[in-house]
């Protein structure tokens, strides 16, 4: 390559974006001086927005599409990117962030959630494209490997966090559909000849019509179809409800609305409806005048009481303060300021909130903030069991002891949209009662589903290459960790049978002789993975791409007490890296307390992981040597960050974010005026060191005074660049000493 080697580095939203205020200077800083470039792309919520309306706005309000050019370049072997959670935005959240850029000056247009012409649509589908899940799908061209490093797991040995204990008689349980679910109708087929299919409703009165035309497959490829029932859903959710309340436990609702952005509203606006029948019915005029959408949530009929008659409004208060004396509790968001379960679809993401039960005794908090034995809904059969089996567990051995479990790593099919977190453009709700079927290019259906009004269908496609690409990963580091590894899939899945045949296939491709490769149904994966775990041993889980986002956060959590502190890399297929910081999100309640009190509790461990990943990438790919002195001494920094403990102390009056990173670079200067394999970089990084060592009080001084004061940085999805840097870099004498460089 004649380009200067270049990380690019990604700016989002929330937590990690005020934590890159702080930590990206330094990295530049550091890289810099070894003639790496580290480039900013802006793929936050707000620039993606921006990114959407070059024609709204004017030449100094425009931005690029950072996140298209990032997607290009993943394509590519060059690519280096490290990867920070963004917001993948609710409805609600969507509308927030356009209504504060629209206060910025931004003349954006409202978001249409009506369309009523055709420019109306035209605006709505561009900001669809932002909706969800619309960033990691764009880069994530290859599958993912996501451990926690021994120096992480030895770190959470020795120094084990919290975990509620457990009781054997604890009433928590996971609640799933028996039937009419996407589990019991899925079917698949194997794509034999590259080509197109469409997607047709055939009504029952014999009219056709396309849902999808010309969607473009590959031979070789796994489509598969399936359909949930409303109706059957609706019957579920009311049951769940009166046995919620007949065991008195909390009823709640877990979800992934984000990523299954079209699939998962819709469910959680059932639940909604189901949930406030009473109300909504009687008030029904109103409320549809009123615009009231229950699939983003009961927090969507507070925010549009203000636009009724105040009577009106008042009596709906009324009305659903005592149907709650007549439902079972609801697992409460927060509990001080009346969030419920219901309010956001966004709230209550079910990767994290089912693991922040468990960790927390099976409970989640009641309105009066007090834990409580909960109902977990997940209405889908697919991959809601492997939750119950954790909570059976639990209850019969108690809590997992973060000091001996076992680690459980995963390699993740994930490249290309793989399976449902790539079907949002092939989902529907479906407008009319008739069947559902796909197509090939002759016309012949390859797979059909009867459906009724109101139903969801969707359809999930899984090349051929991913998983090729994933077996091999699996048996990869399988051999390199000596660990055993589980494919989770279930034969009794339509899509599972097929990806077994699969990776049956390609695992002849590889040497695994003396490996222990085996394949089960994800409740036995789990069984068997939880039991080894107790027995301190670790287990590779090789999952489908949606319970690697479960148990991505599920173990860590466990393990860790965050899956910030997860390495999570995505090997590109064309050969480039893409490295995610952790395996979390974007930690709102993070930004809450900075905003109140300075203070910022992120734990940066994952960016600090990626980019040593990355650098290391670096050098292997081109061959630059200070990318890899750069690599080794960031290492030892990590380790020896670790073993000093200087994460965020989570109280007041300890170092945050910013002290952690101050002690980053104090470690990392050292590591590299120690080294000798390059005497230019240990010449110019002794003085740092130098600096930094004699100033350590000074700094950390400087950083802790600003704590316990509000700050203002003047907006939560485009804050002031000036202001935020400002507050995430308060030391004078730091931000010196680090110029000097
Ligand atoms: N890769 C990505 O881009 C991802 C993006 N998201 C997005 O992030 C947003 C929030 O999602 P949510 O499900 O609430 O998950 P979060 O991970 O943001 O929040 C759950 C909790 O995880 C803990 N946590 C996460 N990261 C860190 C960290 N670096 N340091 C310390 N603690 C951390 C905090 O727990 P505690 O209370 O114990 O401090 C936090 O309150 C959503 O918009 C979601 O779509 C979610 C997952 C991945
Ligand atoms: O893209 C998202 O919305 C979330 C991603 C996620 O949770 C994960 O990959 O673990
Ligand atoms: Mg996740």
């Amino acid at each position: 390559m004649s380009d200067a080697p270049k990380i690019l580095y990604t700016l989002t939203d929330e937590a990690p974006l005020l934590a890159t205020q702080s930590l990206l200077p330094i990295v530049q800083a550091f890289a810099g001086a070894a003639g790496i470039a580290v480039e900013p792309r802006d793929i936050s919520l707000a620039a993606r927005i921006l990114a959407q309306f070059p024609d709204a706005l004017s030449d100094a309000q425009r931005v690029g599409d950072d996140l298209a050019e990032l997607g290009r370049l993943a394509t590519t072997p060059a690519a280096n990117i490290i990867k920070l959670p963004n917001i993948s935005a609710s409805l609600p959240q969507l509308k927030a962030a356009i209504a504060e850029l629209q206060r910025q000056g931004y003349p954006l247009p409202d978001y249409p959630e009506e369309p009523r012409s055709e420019q109306d649509s035209a605006v709505k589908a561009r900001y669809d494209k932002v909706k969800g899940s619309a960033v990691n799908p764009v880069l994530r061209e290859g599958n993912s490997d996501r451990r926690a490093p021994l120096s992480v797991k030895n770190y959470a040995r020795k120094h084990p966090h919290r975990m509620g204990a457990w009781r054997a008689d604890s009433r928590t349980h996971v609640a799933h559909m028996d039937a009419g679910d996407f589990y019991g109708s899925e079917q698949s087929v194997l794509v034999a000849q590259a080509g197109s299919v469409a997607i047709e409703l055939l009504g029952q009165d014999g009219r056709r019509h396309m849902l999808r035309t010309g969607l473009a497959v590959q031979a070789g490829e796994l489509l598969d179809a399936s359909v949930m029932s409303v109706r059957a859903l609706a019957a579920f959710l009311d049951a769940q409800i009166a046995d919620a309340r007949r065991q008195e436990v909390l009823f709640s609702l877990h979800l992934k609305a984000t990523m299954m952005k079209v699939s998962d509203p819709i469910i959680f606006g059932t639940a909604v409806r189901a949930f406030y029948a009473p109300v909504l019915d009687k008030h029904a005029a109103a409320l549809e005048a009123a615009g009231f959408d229950p699939d983003n949530g009961i927090g969507d009929l507070y925010a549009r009481l203000p636009a009724l008659p105040a009577d009106t409004a008042a009596q709906i208060r009324a009305d659903i303060a005592a149907l709650y004396a007549q439902r079972p509790a609801l697992a409460m968001v927060d509990s001080d300021k009346g969030i419920t379960n219901l309010h956001v679809p966004s709230d209550v993401i079910v990767d994290a909130s089912m693991p922040a039960m468990i960790r927390d005794s099976g409970r989640m908090w009641n309105a009066a903030g007090q834990q409580q034995d909960t109902k977990a809904v997940i209405p889908d059969r697919c991959y809601a069991g492997i939750y119950q089996v954790v909570i059976e567990d639990c209850k019969a051995h108690g809590a997992f002891d973060p000091a001996i479990m076992g680690s459980v790593p995963n390699v993740g099919l994930m490249a290309q949209q793989a399976e449902e977190y790539g079907s949002h453009d092939k989902t529907f709700r479906i407008p009319a009662a008739g069947r559902v079927r796909v197509l090939d290019q002759a016309g012949n259906a390859l797979m059909e589903h009867a459906v009724e009004a109101g139903d969801i269908w969707r359809m999930c496609q899984t090349k051929d290459a991913p998983i090729r690409d994933w077996v091999k990963l699996a048996v990869t580091r399988a051999r390199l960790s000596r660990t055993p590894a589980v494919f989770w899939l279930d034969p009794a899945r339509a899509h599972d049978a097929q990806v077994i045949a699969k990776v049956e296939r390609y695992l002849g491709e590889h040497d695994t002789k003396g490996l222990d490769i085996r394949i089960l149904p994800p409740q036995e994966a789990m069984r068997m993975t939880l039991a080894r775990a107790r027995r301190a041993l670790d287990t590779i889980s090789v999952t489908g791409n949606v319970l690697r986002d479960y148990l991505t956060d599920l173990f860590p959590i466990m393990e860790l007490g965050t899956s910030a502190k997860m390495l999570s890399i995505v090997p590109l297929m064309a050969g480039g890296g893409l490295f995610e910081t952790g395996a979390g999100g974007s930690a709102p309640k993070h930004v809450q307390q900075f905003l109140a009190e300075n203070y910022l509790r992120w734990d940066s461990l994952g960016e600090f992981l990626a980019l040593a990943a990355s650098l290391e990438h670096l050098a292997d790919s081109t061959g630059h040597a200070r990318a890899k002195v750069l690599a080794d001494t960031l290492d030892a920094a990590n380790a020896k960050f670790l073993d000093t403990d200087k994460s965020p102390s989570r109280k007041l009056g300890g170092i945050d974010n910013r002290g952690s990173h101050f002690y980053l670079a104090l470690y990392w200067a050292q590591a590299l005026a120690a080294q000798t394999a390059d005497a230019a970089l240990q010449a110019r990084f002794a003085p740092l060191a130098q600096a930094l060592a004699d100033n350590e009080q000074a700094i950390v001084g400087e950083l802790i005074a600003v704590q316990g004061q509000a700050v203002d940085i003047g907006g939560y999805y485009r804050p002031d660049r000036e202001r935020m840097a400002a507050a995430m870099r308060p030391s004078a004498t730091f931000n010196a000493a680090l110029g000097a460089l």
